[in-house]
């Protein structure tokens, strides 16, 4: 049994369509999806405007790999195309926690590493678990009172758009 939380990102497209085919592809391990929030891009700033979510998920027979796996077929499925690192998506699927598990791996790095930086990950995660703690780093309505105002300013709640 794990629980993961993976943090959804969308800025090319239809982006709430593509935040929606992961929210099926993981319909059957979904215990809670956040509500959607438009987001200033961090990173590369000249690029438009995100939706991110949250959502987590428990499945008796995937680990943290599994996990990985998954998001990164729905990823395919939204056709996304790599290429600058932290460029427009249609869909990017990361794995913020599983459980307790670390892991310095370059290609699944745990927890994800950009997580107590950010305000697109840490806002959403919060709404639907106000309890929640990000291993190693410790409460995540914490880690959110730790960054600068600006950052949380520009994680814009769209309560008219829904995942489901
Ligand atoms: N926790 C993780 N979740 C998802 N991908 C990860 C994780 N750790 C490492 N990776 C690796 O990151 C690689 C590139 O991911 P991606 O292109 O989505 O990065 P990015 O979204 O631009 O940047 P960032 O990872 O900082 O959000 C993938 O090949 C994947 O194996
Ligand atoms: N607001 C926002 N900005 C980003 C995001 C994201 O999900 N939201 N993802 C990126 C690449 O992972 C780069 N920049």
């Amino acid at each position: 049994m794990s629980r993961a939380v993976l943090s959804l990102g969308s800025n090319l497209g239809d982006r709430l369509s593509y935040l929606r085919i992961a929210v099926e592809g993981f319909a059957d391990v979904l215990v809670a999806a956040s509500p959607v929030y438009e987001t200033a891009p961090w990173g590369v700033t000249d690029q438009p405007d995100f939706l991110n979510a949250v959502l987590v998920v428990e499945s008796p027979e995937l680990d943290e790999w599994g996990w990985l796996r998954r998001g990164q077929q729905l990823e395919q499925q939204a056709e996304r195309v790599r290429e600058q690192r932290w460029g427009p998506r249609t869909l990017d699927v990361d794995v913020v926690s599983v459980d307790d598990v670390r892991s310095e791996d370059p290609e699944l790095l745990l927890p994800h590493p950009g997580t107590p930086s950010r305000a697109t990950v840490l806002i959403p995660w919060l709404a639907i678990d106000p309890d929640a703690v990000l291993p190693g780093h410790g409460r995540v309505s914490e880690l959110l009172d730790a960054l600068p105002p600006g950052e949380i300013a520009d994680v814009h709640l769209r309560s008219d758009l829904s995942l489901s």
